[in-house]
């Protein structure tokens, strides 16, 4: 699914209006329906108090206040009056709205008109939407600091008041939603961890915005959904053998940190990989066999950790280096040979990631195509701190297309950079998934997909994806409490048939 800019959302209403036909007055009746029968189904009150600016969103928030009074709702409505005239729409609902006596509206002026509301009522936020154009300041910001500071639960419009759709909204004002109604599609602001705390749960308002525009127009970021994954999934053949699905190797694990190797080569085994090998410390080697049987083992000459490569690394479909594998000198040296010598992309995860980071010269030598899957500390080592997370993304997109490789930057909604400056939010995925393992659960499955022959964009993409999925099934299964990595990996074969 496309993720459009507020601009691009206000090409597409614009679009909408022009080829549909429909007046811009209908789709924002349109809107205000949808929103009306989301309220009255989803919430119990009777009683409602609805903040409007003069904007668009605002008169969103002046139609949804007839249609709850039609809908037998008690309604009150305050009005954020500004120093500029209402906007035609707005404007057109007030003349409607002033007819119907039986709605009280109260203007706000000043900090003197802030009112004080009924404790049983819900308050609707329509006061700026995707219109904002600068931070909130003055009575609005502390109008938004007045409805923040009361326990009613607050529905919003479109988007939380002051919170920017495409920008970092750090430290502004910005109404606190329980739920935010957004029309038609999800917006970025959205996606990211730094405004978690302000649009509550997101509900889409299908309001039937003109398909032709989104078919025709590009969008730089996406978010994965199941039909895009369906189309890059590619069934298993009746009569094929074990040599059509690669044999993919997993370097991974030092004393101590064996479990990350198990858990990257289960994970591995379980995605579909023809056949599974194992690089680890001599110690491990009878603890990896019994743990994963299904997989071939190399264990290194050194006891504790990794050191050295007895085979050509060439010779196997895909590589997966990093889990557990610690940053010891021999284990650096070995890190900077496979760099050096291999011809493929590679998967490099965790410590691998370390230490390219903090050794001078490795971060150039990493193979084009290359998937990396730094959690946020990891991506900082590597590519230095930003001020905030749209930042980030767009330093994920440019380091992306600079170095030719794919960034999973992961975390909830895990974004996916590619090197021709697309990039993809994960959407599958709980909290449960936040502990030990799970990263390493991550490499194992991406690892596996890039030997069975899909592109390393299209492993990064549906591991990650899958690996969310098995997640969510686990969380299910289990509870996001008690789930563990391991559990993950046991949902694997029912999230491909969930595909
Ligand atoms: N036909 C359409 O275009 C539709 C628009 N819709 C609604 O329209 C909204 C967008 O409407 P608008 O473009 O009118 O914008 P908004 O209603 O979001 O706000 C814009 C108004 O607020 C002012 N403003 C912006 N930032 C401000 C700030 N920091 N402090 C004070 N004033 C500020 C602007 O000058 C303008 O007057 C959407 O979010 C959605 O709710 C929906 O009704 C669907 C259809
Ligand atoms: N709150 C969350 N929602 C969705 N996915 C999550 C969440 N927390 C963690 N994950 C996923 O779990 C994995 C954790 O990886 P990582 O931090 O490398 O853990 P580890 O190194 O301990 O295995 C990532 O794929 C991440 O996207
Ligand atoms: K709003």
């Amino acid at each position: 699914m496309k993720l459009f800019s507020a601009e691009q959302i206000r090409q597409w209403d614009a679009f909408t209006i022009k080829n549909e036909p429909v007046s811009s007055l209908e789709l924002m009746e349109r809107a205000a329906n949808a929103c009306t029968r989301w309220i009255v189904k989803n919430t119990l009150a009777d009683s409602y108090c609805i903040f409007c600016g003069k904007g668009n969103n605002g008169g969103d928030g002046l139609a949804i206040a007839r249609l709850l009074y039609n809908a037998n709702k008690t309604v009150t409505v305050f009005i954020l009056e500004s120093a500029t005239g209402g906007s035609d729409d707005f404007n057109s609902n007030f003349n409607i709205l002033h007819h119907l006596s039986a709605i009280p509206v109260y203007s706000i002026r000043s900090e003197k008109e802030l009112p004080q509301l009924p404790p049983d009522c819900i308050i609707i936020d329509a006061l700026f939407g995707t219109g904002l154009n600068r931070r909130l300041t003055g009575l609005a910001a502390t109008l938004v600091e007045h409805i923040n500071s009361f326990r009613m639960p607050v529905i919003a419009i479109d988007m939380p008041s002051g919170l920017f759709c495409d920008q970092s909204s750090l430290g502004n004002p910005i109404i606190k939603a329980s739920h935010t109604l957004t029309f038609q599609v999800p917006k970025l602001a959205f996606l990211v961890a730094e405004n978690a705390d302000f649009f509550g749960q997101v509900h889409i308002m299908d309001i039937n915005l003109h398909p032709g525009f989104s078919e025709k127009t590009p969008a730089k970021f996406h978010i994965t959904d199941s039909s895009l994954i369906r189309s890059i999934y590619q069934p298993r053949k009746t009569f094929a053998h074990k040599g059509n699905f690669g044999h993919a190797l997993i370097i991974a694990g030092s004393t101590g940190k064996t479990g990350a190797a198990v858990l990257s080569t289960r994970a591995c085994l379980k995605t579909g990989a023809g056949l599974v090998s194992a690089h680890i410390p001599r110690q491990s080697l009878p603890i990896i066999q019994m743990a994963a049987p299904e997989a071939m083992a190399f264990p290194d000459a050194e006891d504790h950790y990794i050191t050295r490569m007895d085979y050509e690394p060439d010779d196997f479909s895909s590589i997966g280096m990093g889990p557990g594998i610690g940053k010891e000198l021999k284990t650096r040296f070995l890190l900077r040979e496979l760099l050096e010598k291999i011809k493929k992309p590679l998967v490099l995860d965790a410590d691998a990631l370390n230490i390219i980071a903090a050794t001078k010269g490795y971060l150039k030598l990493i193979p084009s195509k290359t998937i990396i899957t730094p959690h946020p500390k990891e991506f900082s080592r590597l590519f230095g701190d930003t001020a905030n997370d749209f930042e980030k993304i767009e330093l994920a997109s440019s380091k992306s297309m600079e170095m030719n490789i794919i960034i999973a930057l992961k975390g909830h909604n895990t974004f996916i950079a590619h090197p021709n400056g697309a990039g993809y939010f994960n959407h599958t995925g709980n909290a449960g998934m936040a502990k030990g393992g799970s990263g390493d659960v991550l490499t194992g499955m991406i690892t596996s997909l890039l030997a069975q022959g899909y592109t390393p964009e299209q492993s990064a993409v549906y591991g990650v994806y899958l690996h969310g999925l098995a997640g969510d099934l686990a969380a299910r299964d289990r509870g996001m409490e008690s789930m563990i990595a391991s559990d993950i990996i046991e949902h694997i074969g029912n999230a491909f048939k969930q595909l």
